[in-house]
């Protein structure tokens, strides 16, 4: 497994959000999070990704060949540092900055150690040169991937909404995380675009980054995912293959209702 989420619950005064929810996500694999509207997706994610301190539970990211890391309890950037990359529901990138500058600000911490946190640049070591040049290139890689190459120069915030997202998950990937975590990255696309969206998020798998994603979008979702965890009321109703999810009656009953099942046959 890459995260081992164990009895995590969140409360908020007196309302439970997320309550003793417990999955694994593999490595390699997409992990899906879904749920009707309140089940606690965000909350959970928000736990993960440092925005939230859970209440009482563990998050754990286990890497390769190193020491299990214990999330919960972290600082976002800490667990940004552990090989923890999230993108937002809302765009966060710098509108004023190019497409390009964006992805290298997105290396800065890599790009300040290169430096010896500024000495080395005042010295005129040669490290940063070289180390500026693999950010550049990196940072062509994923512009590439995400079809913006022809957009590197452009100020991000001149950037079609589609293409602002794709930005993100490329920014995101700069960071060369071990997992990837995506709020709603299909929200607000059209078809074409979604279709887009689902190829990259399974080139990303190919390249060997894991991911977690919330997702409303069930075409996407039903087509990518290796594994889909449900919620519902901050419970964990199912943890299965997409197939099996789209088959289970607590799923259809909880998340689906009747008159929405076509649209996860979709
Ligand atoms: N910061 C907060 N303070 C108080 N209650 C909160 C907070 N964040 C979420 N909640 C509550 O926790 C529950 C779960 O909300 P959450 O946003 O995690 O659900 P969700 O599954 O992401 O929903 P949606 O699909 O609508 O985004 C809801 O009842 C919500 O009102």
């Amino acid at each position: 497994m890459i995260l081992e989420v164990a009895g995590l619950t969140m409360r908020f005064g007196g309302l439970t959000a997320v309550s003793a929810v417990s999955f694994a996500a593999l490595r390699g694999e997409i992990t899906a999070v879904i749920g009707p509207n309140g089940a606690g997706k965000t909350t959970l994610f928000n736990c993960i990704t440092g925005f939230y301190r859970p209440s009482s539970g563990a998050i754990r990211l286990h890497r390769t060949g190193e020491l299990p890391v214990d999330l919960h309890g972290l600082p976002g950037h800490r667990i940004a540092q552990a090989g923890v990359a999230r993108t937002f529901q809302n765009i966060r990138l710098f509108p004023g900055m190019t497409a390009l500058e964006n992805l290298l600000v997105a290396q800065h911490n890599k790009l300040m150690a290169a430096t010896g946190f500024g000495i080395g640049a005042v010295l005129g070591l040669s490290r940063y040169p070289k180390a500026e040049r693999q950010a550049i290139e990196l940072a062509r890689h994923w512009l590439s991937a995400t079809h913006l190459l022809d957009r590197a120069d452009d100020p991000a915030g001149a950037l079609p909404y589609g293409a602002q997202r794709r930005l993100e998950i490329a920014r995101a990937m700069c960071t060369e995380p071990t997992l990837l975590c995506l709020d709603e990255p299909a929200a607000g696309l059209n078809p074409r675009e979604s279709e887009e969206l689902a190829r990259l998020l399974q080139e990303i798998r190919a390249q060997g980054t894991s991911l977690l994603l919330i997702e409303h979008d069930m075409g996407v979702v039903m087509k990518i995912s290796d594994r889909v965890v449900v919620l519902d009321h901050g419970k964990l109703i199912a943890d299965a293959t997409p197939a099996e999810v789209r088959a289970d009656p607590k799923v259809i009953a909880a998340y689906l209702g009747e008159g929405e099942e076509d649209e996860v046959e979709a």
